[in-house]
């Protein structure tokens, strides 16, 4: 009997909803004939500009700007001149590479013209190309969509791909390479791999289950599969904040009573003045948000109204938005001035804001805070007069700049808890999608768990199984498709 089940789970891999096939996007096919060309590089002066095209017509296209040479060896730079096909004037003395399809970026036909940077070359060899027959300029990430229709790139590896390109801190930059690497897609080909296991196993039940011959527990098998599959997914999704924190920044809010130096830290951290600091307490009122790259890791970081009741109508309001804020929090730097804690402002946050935070987060999992008592330069030579049920602090001077190493190195570990490392650990989900696919993919286990019969326990794998496979690329509509290659410049 083993023979049969295995001829059913080799039946079920290669069967017509395969997951993670990667599929035609459709727009921006090959078969659409047109061959694209596009600046590459970066515009502006610059020492080397890559421009490069993709299409049936890149050979001709070569061909004519360094006539009367042949295609150059394929994969290979080589030095030629570039002249205008129609006047014949010399543009540039220019690197020329030649890629054959299928084995280039884009599996299309595809050369690179890597040119001196100066504008005038640049515009010269894109007007020379858009003379060549059959060219026309790029739409923005039209090159990875065409990459994508030929299979060369998984939806999550193109994600990975356009946040590569955005990425701003250390921590993005890791966190796209994996993506790109594949590692989240090979993770969900593991998972559609059981997936596929466990429907083979009910398969065999509903087509030989009258059969004596059937080995036992069948079904069983499948249970367990799923059963472990379900654990694994929904770990991963409590993980799931994470992956798109990292994306787009950890909400990081610095609070604390009236002129303890918030703002004062918020410069400190961004490196600009991004808020008014002054010695006048309410001087902050607005919730003011700026972008930084926190320890390798990318923030968003708000400056609030110092907390404090019983003022004008203008700072209530801005206090009420500070609380607000402080809702949202992923990470709250608590700031209290470290020459003035016995005063009824400190002692007030110190009980309504931090010992409850603290107190909800023992596990770490809640909102984090880190507590800093700044203005420590005001301290005594002796230290700190400090009252013992003070909860771990971090000393620093905004004015001096003593204690800020301690606290990136600080910060570096509360946001590596609140983004996770993308160097270590499994890949992150990044997306709101990813997170939408899993989710339902895991509904469709539980409905599997509940199914009356055996023919809707197995419709509701295929259901996971289909989840599992939009996530990772193809079959996607063209709408999702948009909106991800939306993220890309012209030319990539
Ligand atoms: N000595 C000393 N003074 C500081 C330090 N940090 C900030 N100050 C001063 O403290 C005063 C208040 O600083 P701010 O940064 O405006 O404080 P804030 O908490 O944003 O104040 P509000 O927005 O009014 O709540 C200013 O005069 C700063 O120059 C420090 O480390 N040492
Ligand atoms: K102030
Ligand atoms: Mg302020």
């Amino acid at each position: 009997m083993w023979r049969g089940l295995w001829t059913l789970a080799a039946r079920a891999a290669r069967g017509p909803c395969r997951p993670c096939v990667r599929q035609s996007s459709g727009a921006g096919a090959p078969g659409s004939g047109a061959t694209i060309f596009a600046l590459s590089s970066g515009q502006g002066r610059c020492g080397i500009a890559v421009i490069r095209t993709s299409g049936p017509a890149s050979g001709h296209a070569l061909r004519s700007l360094t006539a009367p040479r042949e295609l150059p060896r394929a994969r290979s730079a080589s030095l030629r001149l570039l002249t205008d096909p129609r006047s014949g004037e010399p543009l540039d003395r220019a690197l020329v590479l030649w890629f054959p399809g299928p084995h280039s970026f884009t599996g299309e036909d595809c050369a690179e013209f890597h040119v001196h940077g100066g504008p005038a070359v640049v515009s010269g060899v894109l007007q020379a190309l858009g003379r060549v027959p059959g060219l026309r300029p790029a739409e923005a990430g039209e090159f990875t969509r065409r990459a994508f229709a030929h299979g060369k790139l998984s939806l999550t590896e193109v994600e990975g791909l356009a946040d590569l390109i955005h990425a701003e801190t250390e921590a993005q930059r890791r966190q796209a390479l994996r993506q790109l690497d594949g590692e989240l897609g090979q993770l969900c080909r593991g998972w559609a791999e059981t997936l596929t296991k466990a429907l083979a196993h009910v398969e065999a039940y509903i087509d030989f289950g009258e059969d004596d011959n059937l080995e036992e527990g069948v079904l069983e098998q499948a249970d367990s599969q799923v059963r472990e599959l379900a654990v694994a997914l929904d770990t991963h999704l409590r993980d799931a904040r994470r992956g798109q924190r990292l994306r787009s920044g950890a909400h990081v809010v610095v609070t604390g009573p009236p002129n303890a130096g918030k703002s004062s830290l918020v410069n400190l951290l961004s490196r600009k003045p991004v808020s008014i600091v002054s010695p006048e307490p309410g001087t902050t009122r607005d919730v003011l948000e700026t972008p930084v790259d926190l320890a390798g890791f990318p923030a968003l970081l708000s400056d609030t109204a110092g907390l404090r009741e019983g003022q004008g109508p203008v700072e209530q309001e801005g206090v009420r938005r500070a609380r607000e804020r402080l809702e949202q929090a992923d990470l709250i730097l608590a700031v209290l001035d470290a020459s003035d804690l016995a005063s009824p402002s400190s002692c007030d946050f110190l009980d309504t804001v931090v010992t409850p935070a603290i107190a909800r987060s023992p596990n770490g999992n809640g909102q984090r805070l880190l507590l800093v008592l700044n203005k420590s330069d005001l301290l005594p030579p002796g230290g700190p007069d400090l009252s013992p049920e003070l909860p771990p602090h971090l000393l620093l001077s905004c004015l001096t700049g003593a204690g800020l190493d301690g606290l990136l190195e600080a910060l570096r570990k509360e946001l590596a808890a609140v983004c996770g490392n993308p160097s270590t650990g499994p890949p992150l989900l990044t997306r709101a999608r990813h997170q939408h696919h899993l989710q339902a993919c895991l509904d469709a286990l539980g409905s599997y768990r509940h199914a009356p019969d055996v023919a809707l326990a197995a419709e509701a794998l295929r259901v996971a199984r289909g989840h599992l496979a939009r996530l990772h690329g193809g079959g996607g509509t063209e709408e999702v498709l948009d909106i991800i290659f939306r993220d890309f410049c012209v030319g990539k």
